[in-house]
Parts: C-alpha cells; structure tokens; sequence
C-alpha cells in the first residue's frame, strides 16, 4: 500500500504489530525518513495500537526536532531515537527502522549468552537476503542498557566493524529492530524474524536444537 503521508503506513503497521502482541501498550518504535532525510519517529509512550497522525515527531538531519510545536503539543520523540539514528547513518540506503517487541525475541536472546545468537537454515532467511545453500547465519545481540545512547553507541562499534549479515538486531531481554530500504520492506523483516524466533522456541519446547545445529550434533 502507498500512502501519501507516510505516517499512515506507520500507523497501520502498529496497529498489525499490536494485534499480533509485538508491541503491547507503549511497547516498540517505527520511523521513515522523508525526502529531504528528515525521518518521521513515534512520539515517546504512545499507545502503539491508537496511534493517529499527532503521534509523530519529525527529526531533522542535524538531529534536531521541532521542540516549540513538539513542547506545545506534549510530544517526545521516541526514547529509542538514538537507535535510530545510528542505524540510519550506518546504512543510507534505510528509509525505515522498525522496532518491537515479542515474546519470542525475549526468549531467544537468552538460548545463548554470547553476543550472536546462530538462526536455523529456514527459507525464510531468502527474505532476509541471504541466499545460501545451508547458511550460517547469526543476528547480533546487544545488552540492554538503561541508557539508550549506550546501545546505539554499541551499535555504531560493532558494525563498524563487523557487518551486519542481516538487517536485523536483537536486544537482549528488550526486542528486535530491523532497518530497511522502504517501510513495506521493514513490515516484512519485522514477520520474517519472528516467525524464526517462533520456530526456534517452538523448536526449544520439542526438545529440540531451534539454531543451526542439525540433529546429528
Ligand atoms: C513498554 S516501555 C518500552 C520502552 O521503554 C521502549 O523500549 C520502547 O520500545 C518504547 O519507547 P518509546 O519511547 O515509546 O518509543
Ligand atoms: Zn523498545
């Protein structure tokens, strides 16, 4: 669906992501940068499943927002902004950044305690881009400081660094975010890892390895 002011896209999403109990009463944050490469971001503690067009602050590419009218109004960008902002340096050709949290993305940052979390081989991650006969892939964890510019700083290292195989990232005990070129494209990350986080703990309840072991390790 195209919308004309892309905050309705946003608002739909969130109200799917909340029916699916992603991102429960403020939980969970969603952005999409506009053409002149300021982004659109859900206000601070916003009820994600009610959300309507006067729950958005717009940060500006110096990082500014519009702090008379956001003042006046009793907005605040989200407190995940940070985040945000990082992902969208690290990887220009962004133009949305989803972020939510399950069940699931808590339970599965715990099957390990290192710092990379090993996903199954499913199809699914063809949606994810990789495209490997029996891939090895990994999403990064990142600890879950009381301090959002903590992570985002985090963030910014390891990537620098390392890059991301995937364009998703898991805090631990907290949730996912994913980054992508368009906000269609970050909906369908945002399913396509919970749908393995899903797997992997369906797959731990059967007693069974839900990571990128096979059954004969
Ligand atoms: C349910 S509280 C969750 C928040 O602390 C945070 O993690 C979150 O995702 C939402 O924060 P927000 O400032 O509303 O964007
Ligand atoms: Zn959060």
């Amino acid at each position: 669906m195209n919308y004309l002011d892309p905050r309705l896209e946003l608002i739909a999403t969130a109200r799917q992501f909340y029916q699916q109990g992603w991102m429960v009463g403020t939980a969970g944050n969603l952005s999409v940068v506009l053409p002149d490469g300021s982004f659109w971001i859900t206000a601070s503690g916003r009820s994600k499943g009610e959300l309507s067009l006067s729950d958005f602050v717009r940060i500006y590419p110096d990082g500014k927002d519009d702090s008379s009218n956001n003042l006046k109004n009793n907005l605040k960008p989200s407190a995940e902004t940070a985040i945000h902002q990082v992902l969208y340096t690290l990887f220009p050709e962004a133009n949305a950044c989803y972020h939510v949290h399950s069940v699931e993305a808590n339970l599965v940052s715990r099957f390990v305690t290192g710092d990379s979390l090993p996903l199954p081989p499913l199809e699914m991650l063809k949606g994810l881009g990789i495209y490997q006969e029996n891939p090895n892939c990994q999403i990064p964890i990142f600890a879950n400081h009381l301090q959002v510019p903590k992570i985002a700083a985090d963030i910014k290292e390891r990537f620098t660094i390392t890059p991301a195989q995937i364009p998703a990232l898991l805090i631990r005990d907290h949730g996912v975010t994913v980054w992508a070129s368009s906000p269609e494209s970050a909906r369908n990350y945002i399913e396509l890892v919970e749908y393995i986080f899903r797997y992997m703990v369906a797959a731990w309840a059967l007693g069974r390895r839900g990571d990128a072991g096979n059954d004969n390790d």
